[in-house]
């Protein structure tokens, strides 16, 4: 393969980084708005969150750590409720961002509903406690063990996803002699301006009931006829990581012209209409995310307007945000462990983590930001590539940032914005244990997920 393949194969962009980033005037600064609340820099130059040095946690629970802002992840729930609430509509926490007993606690304190999206995360939700009836459940393949399950503790609502699901929750709902309350996932068509990967609500994939095909009408009415389920409304989620709130407007008026259909030709005034989550966040200064209360206002008057003029009583509302929530009150934290100058190209930073506790830069080529976090230094910025431990090419955490020239074995690292959709998609690759979750607040940090230990990878070895 030719040099210039292969550099463009590994996404190369030269020794002076993409055209967006700006080597900066202070290697120290933490840029805006990508860490959590109370991160800030102290005298000695080491980051502090929630009251602790990084240093002190590093030597208490180690590295890789997540570092979970507890009152930063509070206050972002409180900011969604007081902007949804505002305009009647619940907040459903998006379960697989991520979720443990804590998280659910903190929920419950909080107010939030749930949405799960698998038998275990409902086992979670209900083993700390949540009320079923806050809790709904997502997926487009659910068992009929997990069904079984949400039926059984009788939660709050089933967003079917297919005619066979539909099927075999009619069934169940007979045996059991119950009534589960459901919602129709519909897939309205939009194109979010997302990764390909991370989009759902075009036609070519594989939730929902397409809303252009008929299906998802079909599947109203054929709830609506049986009348073994209770159908309390439309469902739909168009994607996450979205910048462009146009998409949710389109999706809102689309999902509602069904909503009128079906009360003008079924004459059923669906109670109820989700319009998902999906509400990006800061991965690098680049990044500009929409304030809660600039997507509730808009949101509920589209709902509002379209209402109106269809002459259809307005739904009650929810959303399911989990990124916007969990996203930005965590950082990673990483010892740096070899330090690799690739002359006229640019420095690679080996951290003792990975694409094993981080895969979203492999798997959807995302951005993300570094700095180190034992230290404040006075050396000037090299463009550095930050990577993991594992045995590919394509183990990368931070593709590209400006880091301290002065990079060595021994500094710890932090990578914010790692709260959603890193140790929720973690894995053992390379048997690496998984890291745990330290949840930090008022000067006190407790684990609220536990590091595996190498026992717990052999623990499941038969033999
Ligand atoms: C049905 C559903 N609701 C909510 C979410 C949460 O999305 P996000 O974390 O981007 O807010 C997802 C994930 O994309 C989802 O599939
Ligand atoms: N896991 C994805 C988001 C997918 C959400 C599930 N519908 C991410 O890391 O961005």
């Amino acid at each position: 393969m030719r040099a210039h393949e292969a550099g463009a194969l590994h996404g190369d962009i030269g020794h002076t980084g993409p055209h967006w980033l700006r080597e900066p005037a202070d290697v120290n600064a933490l840029m805006e708005p990508l860490w959590p609340a109370t991160v800030h820099r102290s005298d000695d130059g080491a980051l502090r969150v929630g009251g602790i040095s990084v240093t002190a946690l590093a030597e208490e629970f180690g590295t890789p750590a997540y570092v979970l802002d507890e009152e930063d992840f509070r206050a972002r729930c409180r900011t969604f409720l007081a902007a949804f609430g505002a305009v009647g509509a619940d907040v459903y926490y998006a379960g697989k961002a991520f979720l443990c007993k804590a998280v659910v606690r903190i929920l419950i304190e909080e107010g939030l509903h749930l949405d799960v999206c698998s038998g275990g995360e409902l086992a979670t939700a209900l083993a700390a406690g949540m009320d079923p009836a806050r809790i709904g459940l997502h997926g487009n393949n659910k068992s009929l063990a997990e069904l079984t399950r949400a039926v059984d503790a009788g939660v709050g609502r089933i967003i079917v996803d297919s005619h066979d699901e539909i099927d075999r929750l009619t069934e169940l709902a007979r045996e059991r002699g119950v009534r589960p309350r459901v919602m129709v996932r519909v897939t309205v068509g939009v194109e979010a301006h997302t990764h390909e990967f991370i989009a759902t609500a075009h036609e070519d994939q594989k939730f929902g009931f397409s809303l252009a095909g008929g299906e998802a009408f079909r599947a109203a009415s054929r709830i609506l006829a049986d009348d073994v389920l209770e159908l309390r409304g439309l469902h739909t989620h168009i994607g996450s990581q979205i910048f462009d709130t146009t998409g949710f407007e389109v999706s809102a008026r689309r999902i509602l012209s069904l909503h009128g259909r079906i009360r003008n030709e079924l004459g059923v005034a669906l109670p109820e209409l989700d319009l998902g989550g999906g509400f990006g966040i800061a991965y690098t200064s680049q990044d500009d995310p929409a304030h809660p209360d600039d997507l509730a206002g808009p949101m509920s008057k589209i709902v509002q307007d379209e209402c109106a003029a269809l002459s259809v009583a307005v739904p009650h509302l929810s959303v399911e945000p989990g990124r916007a929530i969990a996203g930005p009150a965590a950082f990673t934290l990483y010892e740096v462990g070899t330090v690799k100058e690739l002359v006229g190209l640019r420095t690679y930073v080996s951290v003792d983590g990975g694409m094993s506790d981080n895969i979203r830069t492999a798997l959807y080529d995302a951005s993300y930001s570094a700095t180190v976090a034992s230290r404040a230094s006075q050396a000037g910025p090299i463009l550095a590539r930050v990577v993991g431990k594992h045995c590919e090419s394509g183990d990368v955490v931070v593709k590209d940032e400006f880091l301290p020239a002065d990079i060595r074995p021994g500094d710890l690292l932090a990578v914010p914005g790692t709260g959603a959709y890193c140790r929720s998609m973690a894995s053992n690759y390379n048997h690496v244990p998984r890291p745990p979750v330290i949840a930090v607040r008022d000067g006190q940090a407790r684990v609220i997920v536990k590091r595996e230990t190498e026992d717990d990878l052999l623990a499941l070895d038969v033999g």
